[in-house]
């Protein structure tokens, strides 16, 4: 065996939602081989290397289910605005400006930085010049969606739709095999994309077998414009366009009506949350209750590090949850334990990836995280649930392992230069400061 982690409070998130209070997980080639009890683990498995995690709490790594990790170089750039006015006069200009191979590869590299140093060890994009994410995800060693954007009007990379479904197919076939990076196809939102340009995004991905993503019911303004345009609401006109029925990972929904959630139920369409973008935007508050009620799968996600400022899906689980309670007066609403499943197993889920990863079973990937309990803000520990979204915040996260492979061992990151990664990425932002091309 390649790796064994002993003596650890585990929280596997499997169908049972099983803790081990005095555990092991045991890793080969990648693959969790065994979960149980360190009395028994301990005295059957001999590995290469082990990690005594006493003290400590073992989890499955947090699913960021909707990220745009470029644009970390935009953090603070445009602050306290409503959505439109943010994209439209800010952030499409800036990027018209600023966003070019180069520019993404340095974003994305200090988004992985401060992914993985707060325990997110899988996440799905959507940006320009997805090769370059896909590329430096890889290097990182984090496991990642990546969408190459579509929309209709001129864009950052200056290409059309046509020219991005080209891309879309190259990057498919570049990354086939790869065990990290999976290919999805992004088209923005059905206020920036034509029918035309939606019902091919479509069939793109079914005819190379790619899940979709896409920003859908996110303020009121686009519920009231589509109204207007297609005489139904966005879940609805999607419908109609035949735009269901993969994997599709549905970022916001924060306006659908019930008949939509139900819709979304039986079309399986998966919902990336996001709470701390949609309270920043002041777009609104998504009905997450209800489609937990009618069986709607749920992720959290972070948005990019322009409308949120950061990237820590801790923060996210306990913004979620208290936002829910609060909006309904209601604090049976979204507990602790739904949190942590969103962020886990129900990310997996909405991404696709329940067969690999979102909960620590034999035959699935080794994607987890360990957490240091001993610190005063994490005693005493009743309920694991409450504690990891109320009490935990992603400085807590000591070690990191995605595919087996270890990526942050007590708090240093193996796999990407900080010290380059941070000094990159301030060069660039002293230019957009500037507004320099
Ligand atoms: C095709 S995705 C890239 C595109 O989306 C923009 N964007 C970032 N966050 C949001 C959001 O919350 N709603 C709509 N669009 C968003 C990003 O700036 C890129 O232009
Ligand atoms: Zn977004």
């Amino acid at each position: 065996m390649d790796l064994k982690i002993d003596h650890a409070l585990i929280v596997t998130m499997d169908a049972g939602m099983t803790i081990v209070e005095d555990g092991s997980v045991v890793i080969d080639h990648g693959e969790i081989v065994a979960v149980g009890p360190s009395t028994i683990l301990k005295k059957r498995y001999n590995a290469i290397r082990s990690i005594n995690a006493a003290g400590k709490l073992v989890m499955p790594g947090l699913v960021n289910t909707h990220t745009h990790a470029a644009m970390t170089l935009f953090r603070g750039l445009a602050d306290d605005l409503p959505l439109d006015a943010w994209l439209t006069k800010h952030i499409w200009p800036a990027e018209a400006k600023f966003i070019t191979a180069e520019s993404v590869r340095s974003g994305a590299n200090l988004a992985l930085a401060e992914m993985v140093r707060s325990g997110t060890t899988t996440f799905s994009d959507m940006y320009f010049y997805a090769d370059e994410l896909a590329m430096a995800a890889n290097k990182a060693g984090v496991r990642a969606v990546v969408g190459e954007a579509i929309i209709d009007f001129p864009t950052a990379d200056s290409q059309s739709p046509a020219e991005s479904f080209a891309t879309i197919k190259e990057l498919a076939a570049k990354w086939k095999n790869d065990p990290l990076i999976t290919i999805s196809v992004a088209p923005h939102s059905p206020y920036t994309c034509s029918s035309e340009t939606l019902k091919s995004a479509k069939k793109l991905a079914d005819d190379l077998g790619l899940p979709l993503t896409i920003h859908v019911s996110e303020t009121q303004k686009e519920v009231s414009d589509i109204t207007k345009q297609y005489g139904m609401p966005p879940f609805e006109y999607l419908d109609s366009l035949g735009f269901f029925g993969g994997t599709v990972i549905a970022a916001h929904a924060v306006y659908p009506t019930s008949s939509e959630i139900m819709l979304m139920a039986k079309k399986k369409i998966g919902v990336a949350h996001c709470a701390v973008s949609n309270m920043k935007l002041a777009s609104g508050v998504a009905p997450i209750q209800e489609m937990f009620n009618a069986g709607v799968a749920v992720g959290l996600g972070t948005d990019g590090a322009a409308s949120n400022n950061n990237l820590s899906m801790f923060k996210e689980m306990n913004t979620a949850t208290l936002l829910q309670k609060v909006s309904r007066l209601e604090p049976t609403a979204m507990s602790a334990r739904e949190t942590v499943k969103a962020a886990t197993i129900g990310g997996a889920q909405v991404l696709g990836l329940d067969n690999l990863i979102g909960s620590l079973e034999t035959g699935k990937r080794a994607d987890l995280i360990i957490i240091d309990l001993n610190s005063p803000h994490l005693i005493p520990l009743y309920n694991v649930y409450s504690q990891l979204v109320y009490a935990t915040n992603g400085a807590d996260v000591e070690t990191v392992i995605i595919d087996g492979n270890v990526v942050m061992q007590d708090r240093k990151l193996l796999t990407l230069d900080e010290e380059v990664v941070m000094q990159e990425a301030r060069k660039l932002a002293l230019k957009i400061a500037e507004g320099e091309e």
